[in-house]
């Protein structure tokens, strides 16, 4: 129950919350229970069917509607006498611009990507508004409070590129299904159904009529004597059969790995692959997104593993629905993992690249999970860290900085759930976002273009969407809806320059100024010339630095990924392991059974002792502020061991 005074506080304050999806349903149910009485929320999705297990505010009714709009009038229902102001768009939007965010007293991020996290820091820096910042990922999460100049900003901390494999084992010697599923999807997926001109590293022989092999890369397409069965088998053998064949003959790749084993089409399905009787086509037609290999098939259960049969059924039958029945969207597709007919596909060949290379198969719900790089979201974990986000808010608003926490709710290795909270960090002042710290770029000024510039680092790297970049107090690029003809046409012949050649040359020792008006955001970036680059570790042909994060030893905070590396870890998991996406925090401490001791000894203990703590020999009661009630337990052998949660 909230105090008097946080009560006053509460009622008197002005919320923005961004994203009303998982943890947004659950904080604006907790916002409005809490007495909150003016809460704005933005959000640019509709409602989709999948949201409904755990989006509780929302019905089936509700689909195709508006989640900020759909979640406020459910909100209103149970606290009819409150002001909840939905907007449906995209907080990137120019009109959410500083003087927006002036408005409101906190703001709470509930999103799910990188790209607008940074976005929505950015704007609270400039508009001097706190940020309470939150993140789930399946059992993990957590919150962290950002307050200018008081505490670290959200980008204090750099975040971990989304994880990426090696190119030759996704198309040579894959491992993990994980792999399998990378081909399927970004390669195979990739050049069957989306835009074939792009590069694309999938290599495949076709033979000859007489058997010898040869390079070709047109047996994607369909050729005028061939019939949609023909097409696709000849695909089949070519990706499943030759091509394992072309692999194995070198000798040396499989020395000391198990070799894989073509598969070709006749002797998995010898005969025609009949179009399947009584199929249900016409019952799901009418919707893209509904049209289904499995269904045609008769095939129910997403959770079954398909035999390699299975596979090749669904992978024919894929095809062929994709050409027939979606013909128009064949060329231009981009996987996306809520297209059925899309996973069933990428999930089927996946399974059969899987038979070959002795990979254990999976089920279409489980590779659809890995495509998609999607850890099922639990429902109580949003639940806690929205409890979590409120308390840290009213904290805020009470502007009670010494009780400021990060909060991390972490899956230990044994299952069992810790909550951890630690002060926050004092801001990174080599941070490029909340001081001015200049940034380092490397680069060969001779041989890189602006474009390379823009794309790769100012866009990609600095996550600016308006970028404007000046050299000294000459603008050499801008980007902008209102630019007159003869400028534009300027900035668009800047860009494929290379840098020493621009009007205002860029080489060693130049100062760049990149800003970004919509996010009220600049900073300097020293350009150092180098004239080669690694291709394999330095893929950009250039390299961003002087941006690092604070001494772990002291408080390192990490990060989760959570679609795409936008959530943060723990303290003291600078060696946490990332294994797929999800980081693995080892346990860190080596306290007597009911000891308490200060996080920061915990987190500095050097010998770890986190066998036992595996082995389920100890109970650490983690006590951050010697009696404050942010403790943290977690239980291994004996169960009635304190809890208390906050
Ligand atoms: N730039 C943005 N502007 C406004 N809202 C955003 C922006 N980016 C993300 N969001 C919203 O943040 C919410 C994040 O919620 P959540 O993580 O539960 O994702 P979801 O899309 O609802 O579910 P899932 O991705 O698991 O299917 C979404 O509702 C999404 O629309
Ligand atoms: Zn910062």
């Amino acid at each position: 129950m909230a105090s008097e005074e946080q009560l006053k506080t509460i009622e008197g304050a002005k919320v923005l919350m961004v994203g009303a999806g998982g943890i947004g349903c659950e904080l604006l149910k907790t916002l409005a229970l809490s007495g909150f009485r003016d809460i704005h929320i933005i959000d640019m999705d509709t409602i989709e069917v999948s949201n409904l297990n755990r989006q509780f505010l929302f019905r089936q009714s509700h689909v195709g509607q508006s989640k900020a709009k759909v979640a406020r009038d459910a909100v209103l229902k149970f606290r009819p006498n409150i002001n909840i102001t939905p907007y449906h768009a995209n907080v990137k939007d120019p009109m959410f611009n500083m003087e927006f965010f002036k408005d409101f007293n906190v703001v709470l991020n509930g999103l799910d990507n990188l790209d607008a996290r940074r976005h929505v820091n950015r704007l609270c820096l400039a508009a001097e508004v706190p940020l309470v910042e939150s993140g789930t990922t399946g059992f993990l999460g957590q919150v962290t409070v950002h307050v200018k100049g008081k505490t670290e900003c959200y980008e204090c901390q750099p975040k971990p590129t989304p994880k990426t494999y090696p190119v030759c084992t996704i198309t040579s010697t894959p491992s993990k299904f994980v792999h399998c599923i990378v081909w399927a999807k970004d390669l195979l997926f990739a050049k069957l159904f989306g835009d074939r001109t792009r590069e694309n590293d999938l290599y495949v022989r076709s033979s000859d009529a007489d058997g010898s092999v040869k390079h070709s890369e047109d047996i994607f397409e369909q050729s005028a004597d061939e019939d949609l069965e023909q097409y696709g088998r000849k695909i089949y053998d070519n990706i499943f059969g030759h091509s394992i064949e072309a692999t194995l003959s070198n000798e040396e790749t499989w020395r000391n790995r198990n070799k894989p084993k073509p598969i070709y089409i006749r002797d998995v399905l010898p005969h025609k692959f009949a179009k399947p009787n009584g199929s249900s086509e016409e019952n799901c037609a009418n919707d893209d997104t509904n049209i289904s290999a499995m269904a045609s098939l008769g095939l129910k259960n997403p959770q079954d593993v398909w035999s390699l049969e299975e596979s090749t059924r669904i992978f024919m039958e894929a095809l062929r629905l994709f050409n027939e029945k979606r013909k128009k969207d064949v060329g231009s597709l981009i996987f996306d993992k809520d297209d059925q007919l899309a996973v069933e596909f990428v999930t089927a060949a996946a399974n059969i690249r899987a038979s070959s290379f002795g990979i254990p198969l999976h089920s279409l719900f489980e590779a659809k999970g890995i495509a998609g790089n999607i850890v099922h979201a639990v429902a109580t974990t949003n639940a806690i860290i929205a409890g979590l986000i409120v308390i840290e808010a009213i904290k805020v608003l009470q502007g009670d900085a010494k009780k400021y926490r990060m909060t991390y709710c972490v899956e230990h290795p044994l299952r069992k759930m810790l909550l951890m909270p630690v002060e926050p960090f004092e801001p990174n002042k080599s941070c490029y976002v909340c001081s001015e710290t200049p940034l380092l770029l490397e680069v060969n000024t001779r041989r890189s273009k602006l474009r390379d510039v823009v794309e790769k680092i100012v866009r990609s790297k600095l996550g600016m969407n308006f970028p404007l970049i000046m050299q000294g107090s000459n603008l050499i690029f801008e980007v902008g809806d209102d630019l007159e003809e003869d400028i534009a046409a300027s900035y668009a012949s800047n860009l494929e320059k290379v840098l020493s050649e621009l009007p205002a040359p860029v080489t060693g020792g130049t100062m760049l100024t990149v800003e970004d008006l919509q996010q009220e955001f600049s900073c300097n970036i020293n350009i150092k010339h180098r004239e080669e680059f690694d291709e394999e570790t330095e893929p950009d042909g250039m390299v961003l630095s002087g941006w690092t994060p604070a001494a772990p030893t002291e408080k390192a905070a990490h990060a989760i990924s959570n679609g795409e590396g936008t959530s943060s870890a723990p303290p003291g998991t600078s060696e946490a392991e990332i294994v797929d996406d999800v980081e693995i925090v080892p346990a860190q401490t080596d306290v007597p059974v009911g000891t308490k001791r200060k996080l920061t000894e915990i987190l500095n203990s050097k010998d770890g002792g986190s066998d036992d703590v595996r082995q389920g020999k100890r109970a650490i009661e983690v006590d951050d502020n010697g009696g404050d009630d942010d403790v943290v337990l977690m239980l291994e052998e004996n169960p009635e061991k304190k809890k208390r949660l906050q």
